[in-house]
Parts: C-alpha cells; sequence; structure tokens
C-alpha cells in the first residue's frame, strides 16, 4: 500500500517519517532512515517532469507500506496532480501550536482530488503545548476540516503526539508510543486500494491493422481489469460509442484466451471495420466508461524550469490534450462564476482548477490523468475531478 505525509510547511512531516522508520526498524519492520537521508531528495523523472520525493519503505505486522515524502509544497502538489506519488491514503500532519494552516486545507483537497478516500492525522509537536485544551481544540478544528472536504471527520483516527520525541527516543510517552499508534491506524482505518485486475476491462488502443480473412485488430497494452476471448466490450472515444465482441486475443503472435492488465495485446473484434477504430478510443468492459467532452480539472502548470512555457496563459489557451493514448486539441477555461475570467492568468508554477473543452469526445472519468503539451513540450498535467458533459 502506498501512504505519504500531507501537511502544512514545517509541520513535521519528514521528522515524523524518519521517526516511523525509526521504530519500527527496532521491530525489523523497516530499515531506519535518518532525516538527512530524507530530505536529501533524489531527483526522479516522472512523465516528463522532474519530481523531488524521498520513498522510504515500511512493514507492519500485516502491510507492506510505501511512503513518500516530499522536500516542498510545490513538490506534493506536483506529485499527487502527477501520480508521480500514487498515494492509496495518507497522514495529515498538523502542528499542535499551529493548528490548521492554508497548505494543510490545500493538500486535503487535493487528497480529495486525486481520489485519496481516508486519511489519519498526526497532530504533532505536543511536546510544545502544556494546555489540554489547546489540543482538544485543534482535534475538533482537524475534524471539522475533513468533513469539510468530504472525509469522514467523526471517525478518522487522530494520533497526538511528537515526531521529533519519537526520533530523538526521548520521552516514550509521547514519542515511540504515539508512533506505533500512528502506525495501528494506519493499518485499520487506511484502506487497501482494489488491484488493477479486479478493475473493469480498459485497453487503449494503440494502432489498428487488418488481418485478411480474419478482420480488425487493435492492438495496446491493458490498463486494468481483465478480458476473455469471446467477452462482450465496447469501443468508445472520437466519435465512437459502440458494442462488439472479442473474438480473439493475441500476444507475440499467439492465441490465448485470456488478457490482463500489463499485457500488450491484439484484440479481434467481431464484425469491425478498420475505419471504425482509431489510436485514442478505448475497448472498455461494457458501460464502465463514458465519452466526455467536457470536464473540470485541478491542473498544475509547468515552470519553464520543467521544461514548461516561460510566459502565462488565459482564458480559452488552447494546447493538446493527451490522455492514454488520445491527442486532442482542447480549450482551457475558467469555471463558471470566476470573476474577472477574461483578464485573470494561470502562470508557470500554478495549480489551478480549470474547465477543459475538447474538440472531440474521449473515454474519461473522474481520477483520469492527462499532461497538455504545446509545440512539443509538456506545459502542464491534470488530473479529472467532475464531468460536465458527454
Ligand atoms: N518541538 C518539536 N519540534 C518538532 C517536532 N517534530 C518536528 N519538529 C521540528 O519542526 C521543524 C520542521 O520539521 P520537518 O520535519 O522538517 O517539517 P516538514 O513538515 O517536513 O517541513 P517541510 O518539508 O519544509 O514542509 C524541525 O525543526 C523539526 O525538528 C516535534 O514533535 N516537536
Ligand atoms: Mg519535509
Amino acid at each position: 500500500m502506498n501512504i505519504g505525509t500531507i501537511g502544512h510547511v514545517d509541520h513535521g512531516k519528514t521528522t515524523l517519517t524518519a521517526a516511523i522508520t525509526k521504530v519500527l526498524s527496532t521491530k525489523g519492520g523497516a530499515k531506519f532512515t535518518d532525516y538527512a537521508q530524507i530530505d536529501k531528495a533524489p531527483e526522479e523523472k516522472a512523465r516528463g517532469i522532474t519530481i523531488n520525493s524521498a520513498h522510504v519503505e515500511y512493514e507492519t505486522d500485516n502491510r507492506h507500506y510505501g511512503h513518500i515524502d516530499c522536500p516542498g509544497h510545490a513538490d506534493y502538489i506536483k506529485n499527487m496532480i502527477t501520480g508521480a506519488a500514487q498515494m492509496d491514503g495518507a497522514i495529515i500532519v498538523v502542528s499542535a501550536t499551529d493548528g490548521q494552516m492554508p497548505q494543510t486545507r490545500e493538500h486535503l483537497l487535493l487528497a480529495r482530488q486525486v481520489g485519496i478516500k481516508k486519511l489519519v492525522v498526526f497532530i504533532n509537536k505536543v511536546d510544545q503545548i502544556s494546555d489540554p485544551e489547546m489540543l482538544e481544540l485543534v482535534d475538533m478544528e482537524m475534524r471539522d476540516l475533513l468533513s469539510t472536504y468530504n472525509f469522514d471527520g467523526d471517525n478518522t483516527p487522530i494520533v497526538m503526539g511528537s515526531a521529533l520525541a519519537a526520533l530523538n527516543g526521548a520521552d516514550p510517552e509521547r514519542g515511540e508510543k504515539k508512533i506505533e499508534e500512528l502506525v495501528k491506524a494506519c493499518d485499520e482505518w487506511l484502506e487497501l486500494p482494489p488491484r488493477d485486475l479486479e478493475k473493469p476491462f480498459l485497453m487503449p488502443v494503440e494502432d489498428v491493422f487488418s488481418i485478411s480473412g480474419r478482420g480488425t485488430v487493435a492492438t495496446g497494452r491493458v490498463e486494468r481489469g481483465t478480458a476473455l476471448k469471446g467477452d462482450d466490450v465496447e469501443i468508445v472515444g472520437l466519435g465512437a460509442h459502440f458494442k462488439t465482441t472479442l473474438t480473439g486475443i493475441e500476444m507475440f503472435h499467439k492465441e490465448l484466451d485470456r488478457g490482463e492488465a500489463g499485457d500488450n495485446m491484439g484484440a479481434l473484434l467481431r464484425g469491425v471495420k478498420r475505419e471504425q477504430l482509431r489510436r485514442g478510443q478505448v475497448i472498455i468492459a461494457p458501460g464502465s466508461m463514458k465519452p466526455v467532452t467536457k470536464f473540470q480539472a485541478q491542473i498544475y502548470v509547468l515552470t519553464k524550469e520543467e521544461g514548461g512555457r516561460y510566459t502565462p496563459f488565459m482564458d480559452n489557451y488552447r494546447p493538446q490534450l493527451f490522455l492514454r493514448t488520445a491527442d486532442i486539441t482542447v480549450g482551457l477555461h475558467w469555471p463558471e462564476g470566476t470573476a474577472d475570467a477574461a483578464e485573470k492568468m494561470v502562470m508557470p508554477g500554478d495549480n489551478v482548477e480549470l474547465v477543459c473543452e475538447l474538440v472531440h469526445d474521449v473515454a474519461a472519468e473522474v481520477g483520469s490523468r492527462f499532461t497538455l503539451r504545446e509545440g512539443g513540450k509538456t506545459v502542464g498535467t491534470g488530473i479529472v475531478t467532475k464531468i460536465l458533459s458527454s
């Protein structure tokens, strides 16, 4: 399971990450990764964007966790939107001395936008607070805030402790014990995501061939789910929306009965003409996704250092949108009701919510990720947050 620490700058995310590895290392479930090793931020390339983040791993009695801690606020935003740090759950860290702050809220919103369903809260730096009523207040406010962003504010586990004490091996009541409590809360409250194989079948069409005497074959890499020879499937996107039957599955020139997530396969489709299929469409389990032409999305606009634009853009900016194998011109607009929409600019480095109007329909759903490109370079990356029209 993949998790990570999120929350306002300086509230103790990195200290907590180090502390978790320290406490679990004494039980043999982790290799201790000290603070300085985490904040060294090894560079990684993900989807054409450089992303600074640190990955650690640890194990509890019942789970293996991959854990991501990012060095800076902008990195969290990029990570969450690009999916470079695909989190199935997260620990939101909030300092007892400050309470909730702007990035506490922003990270909660983003967590919701990228589809994280459950969180665990760690109220940190309790060693600096002597008034128990203060802590109660932070607890109450966090529950309210969670509910505001559609998380389960009433039942979300909140653990109060000191990451620094745990890291330094001081004050086990506020330190080590609280880390154990936190990890237990993660084990019990955070839910494992469905495995790709259990999801409905989806294969983006990469290429199309006709094979004389047999019919039309679409090739691509299965993104999720499983398909069996003889299954009903649906073709969606670029003006198409029809049902057919998967009459053959081919891999490495061999006929097979089954294709699944991760496979590169050829799909032989009954009664389909070559002209009916195009790169950019998807072959899916019937009814599992719809064609859409307009949606709202959370978008991160790359800086020039990241290979993005040098200049801001305005309403109705029209780059190319790449979603799986599809490549479609899109008009970007401020959501309805935005004040001064005609003059408002989007700067490189911004994280914005915009409406995307496509010139052709594409199969998409809430959570679908895409990139925006212009003149051969990636200028932005986004995730669909709301379908507006199909
Ligand atoms: N008193 C006290 N200080 C703490 C505690 N946890 C962390 N700190 C201190 O708070 C400061 C910030 O901690 P970090 O772990 O770097 O915070 P962060 O959230 O990772 O910060 P950014 O990555 O910059 O957003 C450091 O000086 C830590 O030593 C704690 O439990 N008690
Ligand atoms: Mg940090």
